[in-house]
């Protein structure tokens, strides 16, 4: 395992300590040698992984440690047994998507309530194990929560820095509680990589954002889970929503190396979904260019997804637009809270980012990029509870079941009878 630089090729031991990002500008990427690599083999020891409870290998992550990080004792795992998340077919879903088979993969089960968990328990293992005491991120609200989780259970320091507005209060709360040192900014997420970038390796503190290439190969596992979850054989698509790109890069980069080892025969395409006040990747894959203008001032009711410079997209597009010959589109907020109406009533759940995949699968269903007779899953990033915000908005507009009562009702046999009509 090796750091190469994505942009000059630039080769770098991984062991080196404030190392994200090359001399030349580019980000770091992990290479891996797999030339020896048995697909058999691993089934089986992925397999027997299954039946272990609570042990270092045991979660979702470290199951595949051999694909993550190879290289790290197994006693510096810091782990949650995060990712076993569930699978879920619904058909009321798949009809409204109108495809012919879909699978809802539910990251928002992971112990923080999102993804953010398949990525960052591999950086903060390798943080610590680099020598590292002080952990940092900037954050929309989940990196933040996730990276405290870990910290707090390693007895290390969070150092955050969350943006003062456009933050769902329930994110932050949960930052705080984990006893992060946290400080609210000006500006969005999008200033505090410039901040990081420049400053964190002076002030001892180890980048946990996904310009971090342990949180891209933490976060290949949730590929490596949907493969091994459907017995090695994957759906015609899958659809994720697009922010900073650390999904887009890392289940590219995944799907690719399942491919190269040989544990799947032929690769999903990739849909990148992002929301519209927040869609510079898309804008820059449909109009065919390959340098990135950002969005100046990100906005959606998505609040996980106001990011206007994704960091990763160089990445993203070489994994999940190159090589997984895939699309991108965007949506408006009403398609988004729509399909989240959709998700939180067939009992699974999610926060509005994550609704993107289903609003951005109907309109590529709609557009004919996506096929009715196609296989779909779609990667659900947070839990309903991370953004109750968004809920209150939703039941404003009407979508409630609750009976109103001028003042707290008491109970009777009557009212229960009207609210059953
Ligand atoms: C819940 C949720 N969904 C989606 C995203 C976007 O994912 P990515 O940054 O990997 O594009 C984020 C954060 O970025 C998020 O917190
Ligand atoms: N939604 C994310 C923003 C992207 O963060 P990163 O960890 O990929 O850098 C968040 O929750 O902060």
């Amino acid at each position: 395992m090796k750091f190469v630089c994505l942009q000059c090729g630039r080769e770098a031991p991984f062991s080196e300590r404030g190392l994200y990002r090359c001399g030349c500008g580019g980000l770091f990427d992990v290479l891996h040698d797999y030339s020896r690599t048995d697909a058999e083999q691993l089934k089986r020891l992925f397999d027997a992984r299954l039946s272990e409870r609570n042990t270092p290998l045991s979660g979702g992550v470290w199951r595949y440690k051999e694909l993550i990080h190879p290289e790290l004792p197994v006693d510096r795992i810091i782990t949650k047994y995060e990712g076993n998340t569930g699978l879920y077919e619904n058909e009321s879903l798949r009809k409204a998507a109108g495809v012919r088979r879909l699978w809802m993969k539910a990251q928002s089960e992971n112990p923080s309530g999102s993804f953010k968990d398949n990525g960052m328990t591999v950086a903060v293992s390798h943080g610590l194990w680099l020598g590292y005491e002080r952990l940092a991120c900037t954050s929309t609200g989940n990196t933040s929560s996730s990276m405290a989780m870990y910290a707090a259970l390693a007895n290390a320091e969070a150092v955050i820095f969350l943006p003062a507005e456009g933050v769902s209060q329930n994110k932050a709360l949960q930052t705080e509680a984990y006893g992060a040192r946290m400080v609210r900014t000006e500006g969005g997420y999008d200033d505090g990589i410039v901040f990081l970038d420049r400053y964190a390796e002076s002030l001892g503190l180890y980048v946990c954002n996904s310009i971090n290439p342990l949180r891209i190969e933490g976060q290949k596992s949730i590929v490596f889970e949907l493969a091994h979850q459907m017995r090695w054989k994957l759906p015609d698509w899958i659809v994720l929503p697009g922010g900073a790109l650390s999904n887009a890069s890392a289940l590219g980069k995944g799907l690719a190396e399942l491919r190269e080892i040989g544990l799947i025969d032929s690769a999903p395409r990739i849909a990148v979904i992002q929301a519209e006040g927040a869609s510079p990747f898309h804008r820059m894959v449909r109009s065919g260019q390959r340098s990135l203008s950002p969005t100046p001032k990100p906005d959606t009711v998505a609040s996980a997804l106001r990011i206007g410079n994704p960091p990763n997209w160089p990445k993203a597009l070489r994994y999940a637009i190159d090589n997984a010959n895939g699309v991108t589109a965007s949506v408006t907020d009403e398609e988004i809270l729509e399909a989240k109406a959709l998700i939180d009533r067939c009992g699974i759940g999610c926060e509005p980012a994550s609704a993107a995949t289903l609003a951005g699968l109907r309109r590529l269903v709609a557009g004919g990029t996506i096929g009715s007779d196609e296989t779909v899953a779609c990667v659900l990033t947070g839990n309903l509870l991370k953004d109750t915000e968004a809920i209150e908005r939703a039941l404003r507009l009407g979508a409630t079941n609750t009976v109103e009562t001028p003042a707290p009702a008491k109970l009777s046999p009557e009212i229960i009878r009207g609210m059953l009509l």
